[in-house]
């Protein structure tokens, strides 16, 4: 028997169709029991619920939001939340999935789950987000609990939102339980670490990858798509700790150019007085986010959302080392490009798993209410990603893969071990 996609079952959407081809490469390469491989293809739980919000101006305005769960044989759900006007199940399902791998990948005791509601946050009134977060996290409570399901931080969503998740859960179930989600404020059981861990990931996996590749990273020239939580962190550590020079950065509103190299600390609270984008910075020339992904630079870093990397970009890209701080950026037509280039991408499950790792540290922290200083995050960070970027790179080379095939590899690997010695299957 083959893994295939069986009988009438059928993906929620294109990208999540994409992202099990990723899957099913690997499965090939390495032979996996296709009973097996046949279970991991799909969502264990998916949940989609519409929900009332009243309105500033009295209006009763209706919300559409998801919750699913991929896979969760290592242990509880984790993944995180985002607020988009184009989320869909699709795509939810398919952050869902790549979860599974990159909790993983890092060899986290955690399945994947991610959740999503389709609203721009940007045209709601501080109250009116409140209330959406509140409704939107008593609707899926089901789904959630901090044995069952650990949602975070994801694109538009921040530690303020985490607290009123955190709050409205606790008030549900009649106490205080902060190991319900993760990327909380520092004084309400979040932890050191947790906003530049995604970034600081990204970083340190950067220089592994230079160190592979013979290039020195504190003469490396970066462009980074997104200047959010992992664009501006990735940026930040990049360049006051490895040395590298930031010369590109961009978000929703366009992009910058600055061959001498971009003050970030000085960008950063530009963005932050500027409603949160780097439009008008007055020290870079204005450049597009196509001219920024396919900028002469030694390392690409696209931070921002899906299918950035075309098949059309990817012709084009000069870039030696890609580092995905983004989940999905690069579709399945450009990824084979890449390979043919010989370009080294350290795919999403990989690169941005520094924020799942430290959320990781998070909850057990809440767990244990002890809480540990940053060094000692820092240095329990950096062992993980340095060990799991080892594990890949070996692994690339022992199959003679790409990154992410190799990365799926080491990561289907640990899940199918869970599902045998659990006995999914009794015969
Ligand atoms: N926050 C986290 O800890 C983690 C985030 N990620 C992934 O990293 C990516 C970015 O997430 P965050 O930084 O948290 O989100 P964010 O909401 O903090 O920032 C997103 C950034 O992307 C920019 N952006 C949005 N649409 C764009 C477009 N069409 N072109 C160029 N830029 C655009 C925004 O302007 C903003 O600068 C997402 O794929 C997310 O799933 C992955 C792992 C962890
Ligand atoms: O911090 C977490 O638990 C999950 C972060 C996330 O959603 C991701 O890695 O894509």
């Amino acid at each position: 028997m083959e893994i295939s996609k069986m009988g009438n079952l059928k993906a929620p959407g294109p990208l999540y169709e994409m992202a099990q081809h990723q899957f099913l490469k690997a499965a090939k390469l390495m032979d996996l029991d296709p009973n097996i491989g046949n279970f991991l293809l799909w969502p264990q739980k998916s949940l989609t619920v519409h929900f009332p919000v009243v309105m500033d101006d009295g209006r009763v305005e209706i919300f559409e939001g998801y919750r699913v769960q991929h896979n969760t044989a290592r242990g509880p759900a984790k993944g995180g939340i985002r607020y988009h006007p184009e989320t869909n199940l699709d795509e939810v399902s398919s952050l869902a999935f790549w979860m599974t791998w990159k909790c993983a990948v890092v060899n986290l005791p955690y399945g994947g789950g991610k959740g999503g509601v389709r609203v721009d946050p940007s045209k709601l009134s501080e109250k009116e987000l409140e209330k959406l977060s509140r409704r939107f996290f008593s609707e899926i409570q089901m789904m959630v609990g901090p044995t069952k399901d650990i949602p975070a931080p994801d694109v538009n969503t921040n530690a303020k939102i985490m607290a009123w998740y955190m709050d409205t859960f606790s008030m549900n179930v009649g106490q205080t339980t902060l190991g319900v989600v993760t990327g909380k404020p520092l004084d309400l059981g979040g932890s050191e670490g947790r906003p530049e861990a995604t970034g600081r990931g990204v970083a340190i996996t950067a220089s592994e990858a230079c160190n592979v590749s013979g290039i020195d990273i504190s003469k490396a020239t970066v462009a980074i798509q997104g200047f959010g939580n992992v664009g501006s962190f990735s940026a930040k550590i990049l360049s006051e700790e490895y040395g590298a020079k930031i010369v590109a950065v961009s978000d929703v509103s366009g992009g910058l150019y600055n061959p001498e190299g971009f003050d970030i600390d000085d960008l950063i609270a530009y963005r932050d007085q500027n409603g949160g984008i780097i439009k008008g910075y007055p020290k870079g020339t204005p450049i597009t986010n196509e001219e920024l992904l396919t900028m002469n630079v030694d390392i690409l870093v696209p931070a921002a959302l899906e299918n950035a990397i075309t098949e059309k970009i990817a012709n084009d890209v000069k870039a030696k080392i890609i580092v995905e701080g983004a989940n999905g950026p690069t579709t399945e037509e450009a990824e084979k490009i890449l390979i043919e280039k010989d370009i080294l991408v350290v795919p999403d499950i990989l690169a941005n798993a520094g924020g799942v790792t430290v959320s990781y540290f998070e909850w057990v922290q809440d767990l244990q209410s002890h809480f540990w200083e940053i060094e000692d995050i820092r240095r329990k960070l950096t062992k993980i990603m340095k060990r799991s970027f080892g594990e890949v790179f070996a692994t690339k080379q022992k199959y003679n893969t790409d990154m992410r095939t190799a990365a799926y590899i080491v990561a289907i690997g640990r899940v199918a071990e869970a599902v045998k010695k659990r006995g999914y299957f009794p015969m």
